[in-house]
């Protein structure tokens, strides 16, 4: 049988099925690692403090012994796709065989239950089948739950990071709404770092329903669409990304009246949001970047934007200039000028 067109031999014809297969298996991996999070595997390598064995860690789950097999099968496409690492355990000087063991690496240092920074409520809330029949069954309560507690965990992970690696993008403003700023954590990270600076958090009123501000912290309800608090500043973390153009325009111009007035130098909008870079040579970090978009394209009516895509915004809102500093991996911080 001949090959198909533009497959010149049968080696690409193969490694072309291989493609095929990896990208219709690849839920796998999403599998596996819900699995290693539901089961604890990180916390249980962590709490043995060593290099640990695969019957000691069969030992410490609660699975049937007979399913060794199958978790070390598990364990296996885990080391693959780099959330544990195997080493080999020396000799303990009782004559065993030299052994391997597991240990963790920084990916499932961000699964255990204790890191502040922990990534694994929000892989829990993506990886949850609610996703895939909650609109059927009317279950949303529990989605939201789930949701929020993602959110939460994200926001604790940026402000972190902003706060250690990109403070200055604050420096010098007097106030600041965050807009869409969900429960304020990530206010709150910033009002915590900077005392001097008037905080508010601009949410839908039921988001911010009963929260009560402190010192320099507090919330507003109401429609970013319709009116944003006056300030030196506006920041928005994943809010763009769920909007159409049009309506991304619309919030932008709402940004811009909300820091117009201001006389303080440094007033901007402070977005924080893929650019995705389709010309990057990081294979991984742009493939997250379009399963993101295609995330924002299924489930919301937004989109991740190319810099050119986000120029365009910028500029028929009526910004005059932007800067962008990537300093959140898949994610940057883009500060956009009146
Ligand atoms: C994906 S969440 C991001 C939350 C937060 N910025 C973060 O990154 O953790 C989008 C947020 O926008 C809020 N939101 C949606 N429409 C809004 C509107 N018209 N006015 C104010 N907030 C809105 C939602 O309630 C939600 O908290
Ligand atoms: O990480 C997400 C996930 C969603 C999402 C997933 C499944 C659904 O049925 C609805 C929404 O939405 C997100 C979002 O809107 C956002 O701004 C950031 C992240 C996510």
């Amino acid at each position: 049988m001949a090959l198909p067109n533009e497959i010149e031999s049968t080696s690409e014809l193969l490694d072309a099925q291989a493609h095929v297969w990896n990208h219709i298996f690849n839920f796998i991996n999403s599998m596996s690692l819900k699995c290693a999070i539901q089961l604890g595997i990180p916390d249980i390598i962590h709490k043995h403090n060593r290099p640990i064995t695969l019957s000691q860690l069969v030992n410490a789950l609660p699975i049937n012994k007979l399913k060794s097999q199958c978790l070390d099968r598990l364990m296996r496409i885990l080391t693959h796709s780099k959330f544990f690492v195997k080493v080999k355990i020396s000799e303990d000087g009782n004559g065993n065989e030299d052994e391997d063991g597991y240990c963790l690496t920084p990916a499932s240092r961000l699964l255990l239950r204790d890191e502040p920074l922990s990534v694994a409520p929000f892989a829990l809330a993506m990886l949850d089948p609610i996703l895939t029949i909650w609109e059927y069954l009317g279950i949303e309560e529990r989605w939201n739950g789930l949701f929020n507690e993602g959110m939460a965990s994200d926001a604790r992970f940026v402000v972190s990071v902003l706060i250690k690696e990109y403070k200055q993008v604050f420096e010098g403003l007097k106030s600041m709404v965050d807009v869409g700023g969900g429960t304020g954590l990530v206010a709150k990270g910033i009002a915590d770092a900077f005392p001097d600076m008037k905080c508010v958090v601009l949410e839908l009123p039921h988001v911010v329903a009963g929260l009560e501000g402190d010192k320099n912290l507090s919330y507003v309800g109401g429609d970013m669409f319709e009116s944003i608090p006056h300030a030196d500043a506006v920041f928005l973390k994943w809010i763009f990304h769920d909007w159409t153009d049009e309506d991304s325009i619309k919030l932008l111009k709402r940004c811009k009246e909300a820091i117009i007035s201001s006389d303080n130098n440094c007033r901007k909008v402070i977005i924080v949001e893929m650019v995705v870079n389709d010309q990057n040579h990081d294979y991984a970090a742009t493939e997250t970047q379009l399963l993101f978009d295609m995330l924002m394209m299924i489930e919301v009516t937004g989109k991740e934007r190319t810099e050119k895509e986000w120029a365009k915004l910028f500029f028929a809102a009526g910004f005059t200039n932007y800067k962008i500093t990537p300093v959140l991996g898949l994610r940057s911080v883009i500060e956009v000028f009146p």
